[in-house]
């Protein structure tokens, strides 16, 4: 029986602590803590309460210790490109600002005037999404010229915590890919580029492999807690940890689906081609330098703020029943931009509609069914260019992530592509994670063997299509 080791993976709706360890020849996986997450408003602008954030992940460290397990590490995963700022003596400059917060509105084109959008993707083979780190900074370089010339250190949000736990600053490497400032080729940050922007390249940090031990947790910490451990790095992108979780790659697409759906393949190179680039596929940094070639599909994101539209009142669970109940046919382009940061998603589904001339969704069920079939739109039109540009045809989709626990948009996927569709693991994002910490002790060789070992410890579920193509 191996050691329990602990994953924070923390989503834009939820977090969760969980505690895994080798035992019989499989990952034993046991959820110690879950807790929500949200945005909060600050200074005029969407935030995430960090403070709030790290109370959670010392709760559940709290948690653990109730439960009387001593873990042996820890690693942490959160969304991307989102970020803080330490000054001289490691002061919080500023708050941890949401990648949904309009502040980037228009960045994306200014730096175009700088640099083109094709040696942008050239150089970092990264997608192009208004709220990517690259816009955000450039942002706060117009608004707060004076921050960003007292900033000393730059930490992504999995950083920062990990140096609340630590003392250590270190920056790892798949979330840093995905800030679209890291050359694809050299793994690097871009000094060129950081130049060309008039961002200070003395903030950031030597980029550290997932597998990294960071070190032991600091001493206060370690004496509240009544036990010390060691903070190792994972893919702590939580879409970093989540492929590695995935159980089967051969000939598979896989679709994340939590908040956003990030589908794509793994790959060993990057492809920075001018169809990838049209098509706005990523290269984000992967385990032992693979590549997340994938896009971002505005996700389940929609139904979250839907439930939230309704009070709440429903579960994610009834609302697929709901949508299963609904004879409605509207189809919306969910990567509109409207749907980022609606201030109501369902009037904003409506609008969509309206201007389309299509029947407005009106019931909870309708909405619902309209966004899950709009999902299989648009993951079909992804799955036809992954397709096109790799020329081959994939016959299976690998869905992980709490999402895969639809299993009405699993069924609608299925019937659309005809493909094979592949449902779990749900916490692949958290078993990722513990597996490279698994990887960082040793305790495993490497990846095909964690993936082995993924494939004996979670049950999956497949769909196969009842009927033709959607589209
Ligand atoms: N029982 C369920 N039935 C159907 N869908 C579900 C169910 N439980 C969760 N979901 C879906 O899973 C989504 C949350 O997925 P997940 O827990 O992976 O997201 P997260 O990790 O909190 O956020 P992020 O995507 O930012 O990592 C919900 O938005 C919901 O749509
Ligand atoms: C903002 C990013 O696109 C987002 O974090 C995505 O990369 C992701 O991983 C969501 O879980
Ligand atoms: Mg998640």
């Amino acid at each position: 029986m191996g050691k329990y080791r602990i994953a924070v993976d923390i989503g834009a709706s939820s977090g969760r602590l969980m505690a895994g360890r080798l035992a019989n020849g499989k990952l034993e996986l046991r959820e110690v803590y879950r807790f929500e997450n949200q945005l909060v408003q600050r200074g005029g602008h969407f935030c995430w309460d960090v403070a709030a954030l790290f109370a959670e992940v010392k709760q559940g460290l709290h948690a653990c210790r109730d439960l009387g397990i001593q873990p042996e590490s820890i690693g942490i995963d959160t969304w991307a490109v989102d970020f803080v700022l330490l000054g001289e003596n490691d002061e919080l400059l500023t708050e941890a600002v949401a990648y949904r917060d309009p502040r980037t509105d228009g960045m994306m084109e200014e730096v175009f005037e700088i640099i083109s959008k094709e040696r942008l993707y050239l150089e970092t083979g990264i997608q192009f999404q208004k709220f990517n780190t690259i816009y955000q900074l450039y942002a706060l370089k117009k608004s707060h010229p004076d921050i960003l010339a007292r900033a000393k250190t730059f930490l992504m949000i999995p950083d920062y915590l990990n140096y609340l736990l630590t003392g250590k600053k270190a920056n790892e490497y798949t979330n840093a890919t995905s800030t679209q400032l890291v050359n694809a080729f050299t793994k690097k940050w871009d000094l060129d580029l950081l130049e060309k922007l008039g961002i200070p390249a003395e903030m950031f940090g030597e980029i550290h492999a997932p597998k990294t031990v960071l070190g032991s947790l600091k001493q206060e910490l370690a004496e509240e807690l009544g036990f010390d451990l060691q903070v190792i790095l994972p893919a702590t992108h939580d879409t970093g940890s989540a492929v590695i979780a995935v159980p089967e790659l051969q000939d598979t697409i896989y679709i994340s689906s939590g908040t956003w759906s990030l589908i794509g393949v793994e790959n060993h190179f990057p492809i920075c081609v001018t169809k990838a680039l049209d098509y706005n596929f990523t290269n984000e940094g992967g385990l032992d330098y693979r590549y997340r070639f994938l896009k971002n599909i505005m996700g389940l994101w929609m139904i979250q703020e839907v439930r939230r539209n309704y009070d709440s009142v429903y579960s994610f669970a009834q609302l697929v029943e709901l949508a299963k109940q609904a004879e409605f046919d509207s189809i919306v382009n969910v990567d509109d931009a409207r749907f980022l940061k609606p201030d109501h998603m369902v009037t904003a589904i409506q609008q969509y509609c309206q201007e389309t001339n299509q029947p407005l969704p009106h019931t909870p069920g309708e909405v619902a069914k309209c966004v899950f079939d709009s999902l299989v739109v648009s993951y079909q039109k992804a799955i036809g260019e992954i397709e096109e540009i790799f020329e081959q045809k994939f016959p299976k989709v690998n869905v992980i992530g709490g999402g895969c626990q639809n299993e009405l948009l699993n069924q609608l996927l299925a019937d659309a592509t005809g493909k094979e569709v592949v449902a779990g693991p749900v916490e692949a994002t958290a078993i990722g994670n513990l597996v490279a910490q698994l990887m960082a002790a040793g305790e495993i060789a490497g990846l095909e063997e964690a993936r082995t070992l993924i494939q004996h410890s979670f049950a999956v579920k497949t769909f196969t299509g009842t009927r033709g193509s959607r589209v």
